[in-house]
């Protein structure tokens, strides 16, 4: 019989109820114990769901409070020794300090998760890195489920795919991987107190499987499942986001008892899969889309289903392609929308369903379902079909565009003299990112504007103000380069999305983004086009208060494209295009109303990259000239910026100058500028404001830190080419914490000046 499986359930509960402990927990409002109570509560609400909609193999452990590699690097006891850990169980304030810093400790890195929107804390290594197993929260959780009646298979990351996430922060250790043979012990422990406690199969998540490219790390799978597939467990070895390729013939030779493969992302992986991994292994067919909110063309998939079936009777599951914990919880919650795209997506919840419905179909004929199969192919029609999705106009406009639109009228240095001259900005020009504190208030005031309890006119004069208190704030800081503060925005891609033709939007549709954050990505369905300007009005308030320079504020294509739900009846190519023709109207837009610098945020440039280098430069060449013909309508004197967060940019470097932004502003802090390496290495040519402020950390850095941090950037780039800002927006920071951070980050700037 085949099964049905699931790799992985989202945590965040359908009411945000996870966010809502922690962050209450952080404010000290609840107890320790009232926030592992709600943890409980939520994995006890998910087994039941995924039990209830028919799945046979559920998960146990894919439940964090913050992150899964974290509860790795708590699991292994590889706390950074800043943390002052001393051995032994680790704790929530321990777990806590080393995901968002303490007073004492700066928080690890945090950075992509593969090509998605979800973060991970990066695990720290030394050269006399130790581990030790210093949680028993997999067994807990697992002997957990098993009281409910729920016999779970519990999920863990890799070895090879953790250590190969993390960094030496050491030069003495040049490269992680050389701490397997230290690591597998502790694995080995760990797989062991599953055994102990009556696990029969265990998940291992190693999805840098499918990546692998050195001979160094085919050579630790090897090594790493040598040990571990003797540890008395059935190892399902999961990987996803890429197919197997040339790891097909490494992964049948790993002694595990079977390997989950994304037949989403990968389809054609699928008759290699079956012809080279050796019948004795269980095959995993992720069929379901873990990634993206479409419903399952049911007949489709089970015709996959049926020729893996007949093929060699060997053992199969039937899953998402990955976690789910990439896909908003459920559908259900969503009254709002409109019925005909309602038919044609399915979520988390959704998306069980149909695991199950194709694993019923395939053991029992599809005439067992047919009903749920003949509404599946009744949407997937309407959904080829439908009048909303084609718009002529917009097509047109694509075929018309002409290789100039693609370009700035001048090269950079004359526009460089065209700006200087225009703006008058002091040496190391102090800007910040755009966003300022979404305080209670705000938020509440645009939920009682949605909710209809404010008039759009009470709205307006709340945002007004807001933006007023904003620009009276950084005068008063002596900032050079001023912002509005993106009060109006709920998020910086819904909030672009809910103006743009062709995007719809959910109510409930959260995914988590990192810790407690999440996001609530629009959905692209059909072509996209500006109906009206969508930022012009705020912009040219804002300006209006100030003699200083007002930046206006855009997202680029690339990332609204990287943050949305994507349509996927057409090359991701050709709806970055269409977005980057609307972006690049209101570009034109806000220049005309007077705005002389405006930034075009692409912080996903980089998360869009494909995961195996053959296919970088075709992705680049789209990605880097839809930002260009959003950015190339404005006259020399106008300065354009991007911005760009939790990248590395080394092996792109080419490709971010080729964007060809005035200037760029990184995220670096708590990498110790370690990204501007790569900016010297190539003597990047235009302007940069490597990030001295942590925007992520509650933590306020001192102006010695900043002093610190921008001597280092000196030591890499030119005084003139050096602006001073934080790392990101500061939309997730109080007022308490962003006004001394902004007084220091100005006094740093200032004594650079005078240095
Ligand atoms: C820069 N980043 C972003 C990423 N992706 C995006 N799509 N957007 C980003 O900004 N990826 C990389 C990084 C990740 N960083 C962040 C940072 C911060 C957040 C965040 O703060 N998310 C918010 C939700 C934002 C939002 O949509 N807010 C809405 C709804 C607010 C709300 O909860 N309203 C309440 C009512 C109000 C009240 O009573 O308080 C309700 O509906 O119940 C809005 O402002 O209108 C978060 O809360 O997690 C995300 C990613
Ligand atoms: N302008 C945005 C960029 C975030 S990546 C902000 O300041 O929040
Ligand atoms: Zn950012």
């Amino acid at each position: 019989m085949i099964q049905s499986a699931n790799l992985g359930f989202p945590r965040i509960g359908a009411a945000r109820d996870l966010k809502k402990a922690l962050e209450a927990y952080w404010r000290q409002e609840i107890s320790p114990k009232d926030l592992i109570s709600t943890g409980k509560t939520l994995r006890a609400h998910h087994w039941q769901l995924q039990q209830s909609k028919g799945v046979d193999v559920i998960p146990c452990g894919d439940f964090s409070f913050y992150d899964q590699i974290l509860d790795m690097t708590a699991t292994l006891g590889a706390v950074p020794a800043r943390f002052g850990h001393t051995g032994g169980h680790v704790s929530l304030d321990t777990y806590f300090a080393m995901a968002r810093g303490s007073k004492s400790a700066p928080a690890m890195e945090m950075t992509k998760w593969f090509d998605t929107n979800y973060h991970y804390i990066v695990p720290e290594f030394t050269a006399d890195q130790r581990f030790s197993l210093s949680s028993t929260r997999l067994v807990d959780e697992y002997k957990e489920a098993l009281a409910q009646g729920i016999h779970t298979r519990p999920v863990i990351i890799g070895p090879v795919t953790y250590l190969t996430l993390g960094k030496s922060k050491d030069a003495a250790l040049g490269d992680p991987l050389d701490l397997l043979d230290r690591i597998l012990p502790v694995y080995a422990d760990l797989l062991q107190s599953l055994v102990d406690a009556g696990a029969d199969w265990v998940q291992i998540d190693e999805p840098v499987l499918a990546l692998a490219e050195t001979d160094k790390q085919r050579q630790a799978f090897e090594q790493a499942y040598a040990r571990l597939g003797k540890c008395g467990l059935k190892i399902l070895l999961a990987t996803y986001f890429e197919g197997l390729g040339d790891n097909t013939a490494l992964a049948s030779r790993l002694p595990v008892h079977g390997l989950h493969i994304d037949l989403v992302r990968a389809p054609d992986q699928l008759p290699a899969c079956l012809s080279v991994i050796s019948k004795d292994k269980l095959l995993s067919l992720g069929l379901v889309d873990g990634r993206n909110i479409w419903r399952t063309d049911l007949d489709k998939a089970l015709a996959v289903l049926a020729k893996a079936a007949a093929f060699d009777g060997r053992a199969l599951q039937v899953a998402p392609s990955c976690s789910l914990i990439h896909s908003p919880v459920d559908l259900e919650n969503e009254t709002k929308l409109d019925p005909e795209l309602k038919s044609w997506l399915a979520f988390a919840t959704q998306k069980l369903e149909e695991v199950s419905l194709l694993t019923r179909a395939a053991n029992h004929g599809r005439d067992h379902v047919a009903s749920a199969f003949d509404d599946s192919a009744a949407a997937a029609e309407s959904r080829r079909t439908s009048a909303r999705i084609h718009n002529p106009l917009v097509d047109d406009r694509m075929q018309n565009t002409l290789p100039s639109d693609f370009r700035r009228a001048s090269k950079y240095e004359t526009r460089r003299a065209a700006q200087r001259a225009a703006l008058d900005l002091p040496l190391y020009p102090t800007t910040t990112i755009g966003s300022f504190p979404q305080t209670k208030e705000v938020r509440q005031a645009r939920a009682a504007f949605k909710r209809g309890d404010l008039t759009a006119k009470a709205y307006d004069a709340f945002l007004e103000a807001e933006t007023r208190e904003a620009v009276r704030r950084q005068e008063a800081l002596g900032l050079d380069v001023l912002v509005h503060g993106e009060f109006e925005r709920n998020d910086m891609v819904e909030y672009f999305g809910e103006q743009l033709a062709g995007f719809a939007f959910t109510k409930s549709g959260w995914v988590q983004s990192y810790g407690s954050r999440y996001v609530k990505p629009p959905i692209i369905y059909g072509d996209v086009s500006r109906p009206e300007p969508m930022t012009v009005k705020w912009s040219a308030y804002a300006q209006s208060l100030t003699q200083k320079p007002m930046k206006g504020m855009l997202t680029g294509p690339v990332t609204i494209l990287q943050w949305s739900f994507v349509r996927d009846d057409q090359p991701r190519s050709e709806t970055c295009e269409q977005i980057a023709l609307a972006i690049r109207d209101e570009v034109t837009d806000l220049e005309a109303a007077g705005i002389r610098l405006i930034q075009i945020d692409e912080p996903a440039l980089r998360e869009g990259l494909p995961l195996r280098k053959a296919d970088h430069a075709g992705y680049l060449e789209w990605a880097v000239n839809c930002f260009r013909l959003a950015s190339s309508s404005v006259a020399d004197t106008t300065q354009i910026h991007t911005h760009m967060c939790y990248s590395e940019f080394n092996d792109i470097i080419a490709d971010v100058a080729s964007l060809d932004a005035d200037v760029i502003s990184i995220e670096t802090s708590r990498s110790d500028m370690e990204l501007l390496a790569a900016f010297e290495e190539f003597a990047y040519p235009n302007e940069i404001g490597p990030g001295v402020y942590d925007i992520h950390s509650p933590r306020t850095p001192d102006k010695a830190e900043m002093t610190a941090l921008l001597r280092k950037a000196t030591e890499r780039l030119a005084p003139d080419q050096i602006w001073v800002n934080p790392d990101c927006g500061l939309k997730t920071r109080s007022w308490a914490e962003v006004t001394p951070a902004l007084e220091n980050m100005v006094a740093a700037a200032r004594d650079a000046r005078s240095a």
